[in-house]
């Protein structure tokens, strides 16, 4: 449904040149959910803009619903639906004149445009709503509206950026069923852009992980856990954080030890069975340890593995104890 080959788009502001995408391969089958996750700047927005036709490669090709990026992009434009982040919706608008004005935009019957607005306004739980201006929506309302309109033309392959970025849990969680119900009624491909680690896993059949221009890793969320092997144990310390991260490093398979503020991660085979000599080493140093936990992997850890930094809170660690190895 989408092959990208060398994909890469340079901006040039003021002078200064900004490699946003830096030459990216990639595939996705048809009727596959496929997330791209990454940081603030990842350039997933850029790749998307690109894969919808909005914004011209600077290098690279690809085909999108069947269709060239490059020479056909009115026949990519045709069979897909496009979501951005920002809505465009009229605030005055009723929900059901939204949508029915959409389907006449993409050339539908007046009739063939209620039946459409009628169907996914029951499939996106917007029914009784259809007579509300737009405005009035909540947050998770809108994005639903949003994701109607984008559907409306009934399309193989739907783009969604960034679909739950502002929303609470809750609306998020549901916006998430919303999504797998309509991928699994419609059987249609979708590819959505996110920085949400819990996003991916819970929605995703299979993530491309990017950071600066380019994709570091691909898989299902179990794969990609499944490479960074062992558990992460975090360590708070009252004081002495560079000395407690001397008595890490000396454990019997400890890797990736990093510090940051009065924290040190670290990961080992089995967290558990590492806690007492870890205990016993603090104490024999004097360091008093304030808070322990051990975490199974999550895809922050691999992003972590892959970049050498968090995609959670964007912090860096303490560059001179970066990915230390045991002694
Ligand atoms: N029109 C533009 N002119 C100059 N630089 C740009 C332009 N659009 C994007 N960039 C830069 O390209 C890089 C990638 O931006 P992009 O918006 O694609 O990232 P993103 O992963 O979507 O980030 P976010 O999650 O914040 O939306 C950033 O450094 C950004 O500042």
């Amino acid at each position: 449904m989408i092959t990208v080959r060398g994909l890469a788009r340079q901006f040039t502001l003021r002078g200064r040149t900004v490699d946003a995408v830096k030459g990216i391969d990639f595939d996705v089958a048809a009727g596959e959910l496929v997330g791209f996750l990454g940081p603030n700047g990842a350039g997933k927005t850029t790749t998307l803009r690109m894969l919808t036709t909005l914004l011209r490669p600077t290098r690279g090709s690809g085909t999108v619903a069947g269709c060239d990026l490059l020479t056909d992009p009115k026949g990519v434009r045709r069979k897909i639906g496009y979501v951005a982040q920002g809505g465009s919706t009229w605030p005055e608008s009723k929900v059901a004149e939204e949508i029915e004005l959409q389907a006449r935009l993409y050339g539908l019957s007046k009739t063939e445009a209620r039946r459409r607005g009628a169907l996914l306004a029951e499939r996106l739980d917007l029914s009784g709503l259809d007579q509300r201006p737009a405005k009035t929506l909540s947050g998770g309302q809108r994005r639903r509206l949003d994701i109607a309109l984008g559907l409306v033309h009934e399309p193989e392959l739907v783009f969604l950026d960034e679909p739950t970025s502002g929303l609470d849990p809750q609306s998020r969680a549901n916006l998430w069923d919303h999504v797998r119900r309509m991928r699994a009624e419609q059987g249609m491909t979708v590819f959505l852009t996110t920085h949400y680690l819990d996003e991916a896993d819970a929605l995703c059949d299979r993530i491309l992980v990017t950071d600066d221009g380019r994709i570091v890793a691909e898989g299902t969320p179990d794969e990609l856990k499944a490479r960074v092997a062992g558990d992460s144990i975090t360590v708070d310390v009252a004081d002495h954080v560079t000395d407690a991260a001397e008595v890490v490093r000396r454990l019997p398979d400890a890797r990736e030890v990093t510090v940051v503020a009065d924290t040190v991660r670290f990961r080992v085979p089995r967290g558990d069975a590492v806690l007492p000599e870890l205990l016993r080493a603090l104490d024999g140093r004097r360091i008093t340890m304030t808070a322990v936990k051990v975490n199974r992997p999550t895809l922050d850890d691999v992003f972590l593995s892959l970049t050498g930094r968090s995609l959670r809170d964007g912090e860096a660690p303490t560059p001179a104890l970066e990915a230390t190895h045991a002694a």
